[in-house]
């Protein structure tokens, strides 16, 4: 037939290929071809999965010691949590034989049990220290030193994307070849079960392309170390790290030295850290509660989608209306071509060269009609789609902002705050953005797919399956793209955290940055950050742009089939020009809704990175739970004890700072903490804020244990000044006044609040008054102002407990002066229990109770007197003072200074620091 006289002959031959008259029976050659062509597939897809297998493997050899393997299976991944998370409850469990063990020994002695091999943790105790590879694992671990020929290792990714390449394009083949046979298929006396026997194979090709990926991918997974007590996911060993810092030492990683890498979280592991047997559990920015680091988990699509739509749960009669109106609208836009294509036919003239015109008008007025309900349809379904996703996006960041805020003490010390805001920003951003943009879309978009595929099949099934032929391709390569590029965002959003902490850091010490001159060094730490956030953007816009070439290729190769196949069966008298013009306007449409669901698929995947750091978080309860307790409804006396306390900040796990702290502080009284700097005052003062819990032992108030009680009922109990007060960007009344409720106080109890703090006189010289607004943290007025503003505060809010932690410790004498007065006052006439914590001598010796801590411990308490009776530390330090004092009275008369000072500094001669020779 090629070589017939016919004009055209390549379209002969076309025609030929495509539109053979075999008899149809179910051993007609293309049946056998196809079933040839499966046979095939079936030889070649195992062997290309063995070789995949075999040379594709990127992981390193086995390792030694205390670290393990991350569990490759699906199934002995889920064992595995299960162990670690038993294992966490074991630890929490046999924690108390731990801190007996550790109660034993001194801070000193402590240190060096943590410092012991790892292989020996102390002794009938569960070892909570971290288990890091030890020197000799190290170089068994991948990029150390492989055992492997170099070349192999480095081979492996290729092989493993040379086979899925071959195993694409050998089924995208014969799935054409398979879609032409169907297509050029006469199925006119064949038996019914003849057509979808002939479309199977393209389902089957789908499916083990499919299963192969899954099956390789399972197969060739890359193996990090799983290091259950330094990191809940296993790390990865990276050659280059351009831009990472260590997340235990806090060190930037040199790029030629490579690091590990948690690849579902932004955590780094310098090879330094990895080799120290005495590394703490101290890793930056991970999620922790008072008790420890907690797991974040991965988010995949589904539960990304399912708890997205949790999320529009309150919309839920809007959301319903909008559904319905959609689903209208979706009904009219699949009328469209119908008509379009029955317009058509009635300008065709028929046999007998007449026109329909009655019919064309009337079916152009019905088109118009069904086309004005549709614009109609589709601005109302919008505004209410787009309302929802704006509320949705408002009650994630209210609550994101609420779940921080609620977190422990603890992980707030181990997170710095630009990584908050990342999460609160970027984090947020990327995982509501596909929401935001295609909650409507996603609908629509599915309803015209399945609609668009009915109506293509019901028009014309040969050139459907023709069509539908470069659909599983296309969604292979864009699943691909999706989860590369998932990837890629991941390490974007990991950048920005950086960045973001670079910034927040750099303009919360802007003075210091000035003084130093670090300027361009901040900027180009910034700059780096924001490059490899740039590096991986770029990678996804050309991985994006590829995808995007070859689907598109795909996609018009199957336009152009359809067009070819459809025009020789118009011109063979079986489809007439409307029927072909709808079918394309069906696929059209089809495909298009196809390709936009794609798009949003590949959306979500990505921005299933976002979400894994936003639902974390959101997951993530605090471990000290405001929610549990009673409150705090009687006439509170303030009298607190604290027996057998001990404590080591989660972050330095090494040092035990609080070693069975005993102590009485009765209610009314002045109670005193006095020690060496670093000796544990200010975290006693933090246990009482319950900011931490303490390890062991326990904490009351008038006999109730803390743990009993609300947390944030306690806490308003406490009215606190602290050695650097930081204000709010907001007036100094607002600041006098914060926590309060407006229907609490009134504005002149703001200013009698700030006379009796000596703070109305210095407030009212300022041109706004209590109007004036202090710049953020207070920066606009002095250290000394700032101090009386917070004593004003205590004022206000008149608690029963007030807590003074070196409130004049960062002054100048005469700003000492003015605000030792007004504590002065505060005590007087406050009436509450007071815990003081003080640098001076002579601001302790009035207080009804003084308490030396040393090492952790209470060394001695009573009053004064009794103290100096005593004759122990305490008795030593008012001996050396009255020595000074002395001295400087000598000093004094032989220089003719009349105030007695020598020259010295009057704090000097009652510091307690110089004192005890610090
Ligand atoms: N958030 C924290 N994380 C880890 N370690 C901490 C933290 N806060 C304090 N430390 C450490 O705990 C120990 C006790 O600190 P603390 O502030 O209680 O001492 P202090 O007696 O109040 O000292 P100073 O008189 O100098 O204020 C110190 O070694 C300190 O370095």
């Amino acid at each position: 037939e090629c070589s017939s006289s016919s004009a055209d002959p390549m379209a002969a031959c076309l025609r030929a290929a495509l539109l053979p008259p075999p008899p149809p029976s179910l051993a007609s050659p293309a049946v056998s071809d196809l079933l040839l062509c499966s046979l095939l597939r079936l030889l070649l897809s195992p062997l290309l999965l063995f070789i995949g297998v075999r040379y594709g493997r990127k992981d390193s050899p086995p390792l030694r010691g205390p670290c393990r393997r991350a569990p490759s299976s699906p199934r002995a991944r889920r064992r595995s949590r299960t162990d670690s998370a038993r294992s966490a409850t074991d630890d929490g469990a046999r924690r108390d034989s731990l801190y007996s063990s550790l109660s034993s020994a001194r801070a000193a002695d402590v240190r060096g049990e943590l410092a012991k091999p790892l292989l020996s943790p102390v002794s009938g105790a569960p070892d909570l220290r971290p288990s890091l590879p030890s020197d000799q694992d190290l170089p068994s671990l991948p990029g150390a030193a492989p055992r492997e020929p170099p070349g192999a290792a480095a081979a492996g990714p290729l092989v493993n994307a040379a086979v899925l390449f071959l195993l694409f394009a050998s089924s995208t083949l014969f799935q054409v070849y398979a879609g032409l046979k169907v297509a050029s298929h006469d199925f006119a006396s064949a038996s019914p079960c003849l057509p979808p026997l002939m479309c199977l194979p393209v389902l089957w090709l789908n499916l083990q392309v499919w299963a192969g990926r899954t099956l390789l991918g399972e197969m060739t997974r890359e193996e990090g170390i799983f290091l259950p007590k330094v990191h809940r996911h296993p790390v990865f060993f990276h050659k280059t790290l351009a831009f990472h810092w260590c997340d235990l030492c806090g060190v930037r990683v040199k790029g030629s030295e490579g690091a590990w890498r948690c690849r579902l979280c932004d955590f780094d592991m310098c090879r330094t850290c990895a080799k120290r047997a005495d590394a703490a559990t101290v890793s930056e920015n991970m999620l922790r509660g008072d008790r420890g680091v907690r797991e974040e988990a991965a988010v995949t699509n589904v539960s990304y989608f399912s708890r997205s739509l949790s999320l529009a749960r309150p919309e839920l009669p809007l959301l319903l209306l909008s559904f319905l109106l959609l689903a209208l609208y979706c009904a009219s836009s699949l009328a469209l071509p119908n008509f379009q294509g029955l317009i058509i036919d009635k300008v065709v003239p028929d046999d007998a060269g007449e026109y329909d015109e009655a019919g064309f008008r009337f079916y152009v007025k019905i088109y118009l009609a069904v086309m004005l309900t549709q614009g109609a349809l589709s601005t109302v379904y919008q505004a209410a789609f787009s309302l929802v996703s704006r509320r949705m996006v408002f009650h994630v960041r209210n609550t994101l902002f609420r779940k921080i805020l609620w977190q422990d003490v603890a992980f707030f010390d181990g997170t710095e705050s630009g990584h908050l805001i990342s999460r609160l920003t970027n984090d947020v951003n990327m995982m509501m953005q596909p929401i935001q943009t295609s909650l409507s879309s996603l609908l629509s978009n599915t309803l015209m797919l399945a609609g668009g595929v009915a109506m293509c099949f019901y028009n014309s099934y040969r050139l459907s399956m023709l069509a539908f032929v470069t659909v599983g391709p296309i969604m292979y390569l864009w699943d691909l793209y999706a989860n590369w590029s998932k990837q890629l965002n991941r390490r974007m959003l990991s950048a920005w955290a950086e960045g973001n902490s670079v910034a927040s850091q750099s303009l919360s010490h802007i003075r210091t940055v000035k003084a130093f001159g670090t300027e361009e060094r901040e900027i180009g730490t910034y700059s780096e950050a924001n490059k490899e956030a740039l590096r991986a953007g770029v990678r996804d816009a050309w991985g994006n742009g590829l995808t995007s070439a070859l689907t598109n290729y795909l996609d018009l190769g199957t336009g152009v089939l359809i067009l070819f196949y459809g025009g020789l069966l118009v011109m063979d008298g079986k489809m007439s020009v409307g029927r072909l013009v709808t079918f394309q306007l069906f696929w059209n449409m089809m495909n298009n809704a196809y390709q936009n669901l794609q798009g949003l698929v590949t959306s979500f995947t990505r921005s299933a990175a976002g979400a894994e750091k936003v639902f974390s978080l959101w997951d993530s309860a605090p471990d000290i739970d405001p929610s549990v307790g009673n409150g705090v409804d009687w006439d509170v006396e303030g009298g607190i004890e604290l027996k057998n306390v001990k404590y080591f900040y989660q972050m330095r796990p090494d040092n035990l700072v609080l070693d069975g702290i005993n102590l009485k502080i009765p209610a009314g009284k002045t109670v005193a903490l006095v020690g060496r700097s670093g000796g544990g005052k200010t975290t006693i003062v933090n246990m009482l804020l319950r900011f931490y819990d303490p390890k062991e032992g326990t904490i009351s108030l008038d006999s109730f244990p803390y743990e009993s009680l609300k947390v944030h009922e306690l806490r308003r109990q406490f009215g606190v000044v602290s050695q650097d007060t930081e204000l709010f960007a907001k007036t100094i009344a607002e600041n006098i006044a914060y926590g309060l409720d407006p229907s609490e106080y009134t504005m002149e109890d703001v200013h009698e609040a700030a006379r009796r703090a000596q703070a109305h006189d210095f407030i009212m010289e300022m041109k706004d008054g209590y109007s004036t607004r202090v710049g953020e943290r207070g920066g606009r007025i002095s250290g000394g102002q700032r101090q009386r503003i917070a004593i004003a505060r205590v004022f206000l809010r008149k608690p029963k407990i007030i807590l003074l932690d070196e409130a004049t410790s960062a002054l100048d004498e005469n700003s000492q002066q003015a605000v030792q007065d007004a504590l002065n006052t505060l005590i007087k006439e406050c009436n509450a229990t007071v815990v003081l914590v003080a640098h001076r001598l002579s601001t302790v010796m009035n207080a009804h109770k003084i308490a030396v801590i040393e090492k952790g411990k209470v060394a001695e308490q009573g009053s004064h007197d009794d103290l100096v009776r005593l004759g122990g530390i305490y008795a030593k330090l008012v001996e050396k003072t009255n020595k000074k004092k002395e001295n400087a009275l000598n000093q004094a008369a032989i220089d003719g200074d009349g105030d007695g000072e020598g020259g010295g500094k009057k704090s000097d001669v009652d510091n307690i620091d110089s004192l005890l020779g610090k």
